[in-house]
């Protein structure tokens, strides 16, 4: 589905990284503050480029695909994602329907609803934005991204690139959300996702690519990366892991 070939970026520090990821399933970015997760997952979605190197998605070069089609198959929801001007949530989320400009009042209100559900944002609908709480605004924002490649029928392929989504989320809002991207990634939804909380990683994501000083320092199933030595390269800080009762992984950075 999407493929780095030797990603190299100056501004963002990002130095020769390659990896291809298959369609569906969760894979998570994880790395220190700095460690180049923002820069990466911009040039993945086509909004930054690369000095050197490639990004392959869907078997085209990104900067080849036509700027609607991309909008229709690939999401991005940035770090900080915010609106200067006072808007109404559902005109927001709304706005992630603008790459369907023939689709009709009655289909986009349909893409909305069901996409503030998703968000667990269903009960702000008619509320202004910036009347929201942070968690609430970041909830907002998912369901724009999810809005954008909403569709009736299952099945398409396509792409959600999320940069850490549940930064300001509560502990349950953030186990829901986490929970609705697995189901849809089960869907078919390709989902790649930069996250801090490395227990989430364990839990809900297929793979895991771990990036150090701009580069990839592994990648590969969860309990593959998520091991105490590469942990501790990549964090300066020693680990203890532990197992849940459910059997997944605990990461206790002491
Ligand atoms: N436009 C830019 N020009 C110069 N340096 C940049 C630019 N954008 C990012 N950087 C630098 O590149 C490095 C990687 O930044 P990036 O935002 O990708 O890190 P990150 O892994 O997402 O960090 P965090 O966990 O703090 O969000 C940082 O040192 C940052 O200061």
């Amino acid at each position: 589905m999407i493929v780095a070939d030797r990603i190299f970026r100056r501004a963002g520090g990002l130095r020769d990284l390659s990896f291809a990821l298959g369609s569906g399933g969760v894979t998570a970015i994880i790395g220190a503050n700095g460690a180049g997760k923002s820069t990466l997952l911009e040039i993945l979605a086509g909004r930054k480029k690369a000095d050197a190197g490639r990004v392959i998605f869907a078997d085209r070069e990104i900067g080849d695909w036509d700027v609607r089609m991309l909008a229709r198959q690939r999401a991005f929801l940035p770090q900080s994602a915010d609106v200067a001007f006072d808007v109404a949530v559902d005109d927001l989320v709304a706005l992630g329907r603008a790459p369907y400009p023939e689709e009709g009042a009655a289909a986009e209100a349909e893409a909305v609803e069901a996409s503030l559900i998703s968000a667990q944002a269903g009960h702000l609908s008619g509320r202004r934005y910036h009347r929201l709480s942070g968690g609430e605004r970041q909830r907002v924002q998912l369901a724009r991204a999810l809005a954008q490649v909403w569709r009736r029928n299952e099945g398409e392929p396509r792409l959600l690139i999320l940069d850490e989504p549940t930064a300001s989320l509560d502990p349950g809002h953030r186990l829901s959300i986490m929970r609705m991207l697995r189901g849809l990634s089960a869907s078919g939804v390709t989902v790649l996702l930069a996250l801090h909380d490395l227990n989430d990683a364990a839990r809900f994501a297929d793979h895991v690519l771990l990036l150090h000083e701009g580069r990839l320092l592994a990648s590969g199933r969860p309990y593959e990366v998520l091991t105490p030595d590469l942990l501790a390269e990549a964090y300066g800080a020693e680990v203890d892991m532990m197992t849940a009762a459910d059997g997944a992984a605990v990461i206790l950075f002491r």
